[in-house]
Order: C-alpha cells, then sequence, then structure tokens
C-alpha cells in the first residue's frame, strides 16, 4: 500500500486541522451574521424617524440579508457559499454607505473592521483581491467629483484611502503568514503521521496502521470493506536466507516481496509487513476464493523471481494462509484463522498455500 492510498484511509491530524480552520470561518460568519447585524438593527430603529430613510433602509436591508444568509447556511450547511454571499454584502455595504455618507458623514469610520472580516471569511488570496476592488471602488466614489450623496473633506478622502490600504497590508501579511504556517504544521504533522504508520523498509503500512486508522475506517464504512479476505504471508527460511547470504540481502528479499504486493493488489487492497518477515494482506470486497487466486499469483511471483547476491543467483519462497471475515466483529479471528493456515502451509512443507 503506498503512501496516498494510506492517507485515504487515515482520519488524521490533516482532517482535524482543516476542521479546526473550517471552524474559524465559520465562527467568523456567525460573528458578522449575528453581531454586525444586531449593531445595524440598533442603529436602524434609533434613526426611524430621521429626515432622510435611506440609511436606515440601507441597515435594515443588510441586516436582514446578514440573517438571511445565516439561516440558509445553517439549512445547507455550505460554508463556502454562505461566506462568499456574505462577502459580497459586506462589500455592497460598505459601498453603499460610504456613497450615502452614514450618520452626520461618519461612514468612512465604520468601514475599518471590515478588510478582516473579508480575509476571515474568503482566505488570503481571494480576500486580498476583494479588498484590492472594494477600495479602488471606494476611491472612485470619494475622489470623482459629484458622484456620491454624501460629501466628504478632501484631505479626509485622501487619509482615509491610505490608512485604508495600511489596515489591508496589516491584515495580509498576517492572515499570509498565518495560512502559511498553518500549512506547514499540517504538512509536518501529515508526514509524521505517515512516517508512524510507515514500514520504512518496505514502504507498506505497519501494525500501528491496521490498529490506529484501519479500524477506525472499517468501523465507520463497513460495506466499503467487508466482505474482506484476509491472506497471512511468511517468508520461507528467511534465517537460513540471512545467515547464507547476509542481512543486506535479507533486506532486500523484504522489499522485492514488497513490490510483489503493491504489483498484484488492487488499489484499495492494504498490504502490511506485520513482523520481521511476516505480512497481512487485507481484501476488501473479495470472497476467500478470490484471495486464494491472488495469494496464488503471488507466490509464484516470489518463487520464479531470481535473486542475486554477490553473483551468486538464489530464489526465495513464501507460505500463505487464507481466511475471510464478513464483518467487523469476526477480523480478529479471521485474522487468528489465517495465521493458523499458514502455519499449516509451513508444516506442510512451506511454499504454499491454506
Ligand atoms: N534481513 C532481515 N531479517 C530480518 C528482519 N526482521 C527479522 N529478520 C530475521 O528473520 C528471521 C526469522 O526467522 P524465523 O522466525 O526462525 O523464521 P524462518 O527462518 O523464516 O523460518 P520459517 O518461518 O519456519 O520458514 C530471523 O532470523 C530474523 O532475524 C529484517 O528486517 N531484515
Amino acid at each position: 500500500m503506498d503512501l496516498k492510498l494510506q492517507s485515504k484511509f487515515s482520519i488524521d491530524s490533516v482532517n482535524q486541522a482543516q476542521f479546526i480552520d473550517s471552524r474559524r470561518r465559520r465562527y467568523i460568519l456567525l460573528f458578522v451574521s449575528y453581531i454586525t447585524s444586531a449593531v445595524m438593527y440598533i442603529y436602524a430603529f434609533k434613526n426611524l424617524g430621521a429626515v432622510d430613510p435611506i440609511l436606515p433602509m440601507v441597515l435594515f436591508i443588510t441586516a436582514t440579508a446578514f440573517l438571511l444568509n445565516i439561516t440558509y447556511f445553517h439549512y445547507n450547511n455550505n460554508l463556502n457559499l454562505a461566506c462568499n454571499i456574505e462577502a459580497i454584502l459586506v462589500a455592497a455595504f460598505v459601498l453603499g454607505l460610504v456613497f450615502i455618507g452614514g450618520f452626520n458623514n461618519t461612514a468612512l469610520y465604520w468601514v475599518f473592521p471590515f478588510p478582516a472580516i473579508l480575509f476571515g471569511l474568503l482566505g488570503v488570496r481571494n480576500a486580498l483581491i476583494s479588498n484590492v476592488l472594494l477600495t479602488s471602488a471606494l476611491a472612485i466614489i470619494l475622489f470623482v467629483p459629484d458622484l456620491a450623496l454624501a460629501h466628504y473633506k478632501n484631505a479626509e478622502q485622501s487619509r482615509f484611502i491610505t490608512s485604508l490600504l495600511i489596515v489591508i497590508l496589516a491584515c495580509w501579511i498576517n492572515e499570509y503568514f498565518r495560512e502559511q504556517s498553518h500549512q506547514a504544521m499540517e504538512l509536518l504533522q501529515h508526514n509524521k503521521e505517515q512516517q508512524a504508520n510507515t514500514d520504512p523498509l518496505t514502504g507498506l503500512a505497519n501494525r500501528r496502521f491496521i490498529d490506529a486508522n484501519l479500524m477506525q475506517s472499517f468501523n465507520l464504512q463497513p460495506d466499503v470493506f467487508f466482505p474482506l479476505a484476509v491472506i497471512a504471508c511468511d517468508i520461507d527460511s528467511f534465517k537460513q536466507l540471512n545467515d547464507k547470504f547476509g542481512h543486506q540481502a535479507g533486506d532486500e528479499v523484504l522489499k522485492v516481496i514488497a513490490n510483489i504486493f503493491r504489483a498484484h493488489l488492487r488499489q484499495q487492497d492494504i498490504a502490511c509487513r506485520t513482523g520481521g518477515e511476516e505480512f497481512l494482506l487485507l481484501l476488501p470486497k473479495t470472497s476467500k476464493i478470490d484471495a486464494f487466486k491472488v495469494a496464488e499469483k503471488i507466490r509464484q511471483q516470489l518463487s520464479q523471481q531470481k535473486l542475486l547476491s554477490t553473483d551468486k543467483a538464489y530464489t526465495v519462497t513464501a507460505s500463505f494462509g487464507v481466511a475471510e471475515s464478513q464483518q467487523l466483529a469476526q477480523l480478529p479471528t479471521a485474522i487468528k484463522l489465517a495465521d493458523q493456515q499458514l502455519y499449516q502451509s509451513k508444516r506442510n512443507g512451506r511454499n504454499q498455500i491454506n
């Protein structure tokens, strides 16, 4: 089983890191939807009787749109969609507010929280693009004469854009390095997990992988795996081989048999080195009869393979035991049975399957 495939079965720390990151976005979404809309409703109701009804209306419509978006999110659970809609609403609100000027022309003060919110909702790249577009649109509203309803002082306009760009830059630097460190930690954790689950000599999965990861997958998705065939395999007279040709030659044989497994197993099959010269093959959705055929192919291929040690050619054989498990509860018994069958093959003279 190669590393890529191994990670497919792992409910590992990478999933956990992604889960934590999506919780971060979820909380920002909830914060913007509930807290910001509450503030907007308060200001909208406070100014219901104002001479100009546009601002209370904008606040009321935006707050309601935030709440509708979060309600839809609770219904369909699509975080990306909800964050994208929220970001569009945020941008539209900021543009609208600056356009009309807000209460006593205070709109510009309210713009500053939103670059950080966009970074939280959209991730570094998309947030940077959105912030640049938003700032450009704000600059057009501010600097094109008589375009906006509101009138801002000249000095105020340029200082606002400058300080907004500083805020965006600071948010971008912060988010960029936060994302980088998050990715580096994720990768490190993933590599450590793979190392812990992999036999370094053959690159096959190890016993820990079966106990820590595979059992969890079997438990979560039994229909994907069962009935599961189990093949126990043990290289014959490996001690003699080590004694005769040296430990290094023995290591080469272990690598050769690992490659034979890779060549004859399907992508969904799992080959595991459980001990020195012992292996366990787990074949999802496979009957005992088919597992016998697979074991026979591996047995033949190994026994026919010519190996070389300091100019001396030799061959190696292995013995096999096969069993089948209909469900997870039967798996320990099936593994024990495959082991017993393997030792029957050894007793019967080795290089065979039982
Ligand atoms: N080269 C090498 N040898 C190993 C490794 N791990 C275990 N061994 C050797 O494998 C041998 C296993 O020997 P035994 O358990 O007696 O089995 P066997 O000689 O294969 O005999 P049968 O199983 O009865 O056919 C021991 O000599 C171990 O030292 C390894 O990683 N590399």
